[in-house]
């Protein structure tokens, strides 16, 4: 595993704890690396009406893009896994962005003018899968399409 990695896991697991999923008490965390070394977390916000629930992943980039940093990201975390009886995600198996997630997070990769590493780690356990976003979403569309952010 990179440092990178490394770190970016060990905050997205951080980060699942503030996760607010009481109705699939599944708890998902993600981290991102800022261009200045920071990170940027969030943890998934379920709703009770189910299909406003939110992503880790799309609540993180929603943060960095608050702070005016969405092309400021360098690299993906996630985690996730089912909440066991005092709410901490469980499990060794890594999680990799859902569909949706994966088209927020391009927003970010191409208005950086990056090809993000997406590491997907477990709850437990050193089990890790790193991918670029564009093997998890080839032939992607996104802001170039509409001649916006850098060329790619
Ligand atoms: O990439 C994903 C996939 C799922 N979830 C959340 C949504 C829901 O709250 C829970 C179960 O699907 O996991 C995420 O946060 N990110």
């Amino acid at each position: 595993m990179n440092d990178d990695a490394t770190r970016l896991i060990e905050a997205a697991r951080a980060a699942a704890h503030h996760a607010h999923a009481p109705y699939s008490r599944f708890a998902v965390g993600a981290a991102l690396l800022m261009k200045d070394g920071t990170l940027v977390t969030g943890a998934n916000v379920e709703n009770a009406s189910y299909g406003l629930s939110l992503c880790a992943e799309t609540v993180a980039i929603a943060t960095a893009s608050a702070q005016g940093r969405l092309a400021e990201v360098v690299a993906v975390g996630v985690i996730g896994g089912a909440m066991d009886a005092d709410g901490r995600p469980t499990g060794t198996g890594p999680v990799s962005p859902c569909g949706r997630c994966r088209q927020v997070l391009n927003e970010a990769a191409q208005m950086g003018g990056v090809d993000l590493p997406v590491h997907c780690g477990a709850a437990e356990g050193d089990a890790i899968a790193s991918y670029r976003l564009s093997e998890l979403l080839p032939h992607a569309f996104g802001p170039a399409d509409l001649g916006i952010g850098p060329a790619r």
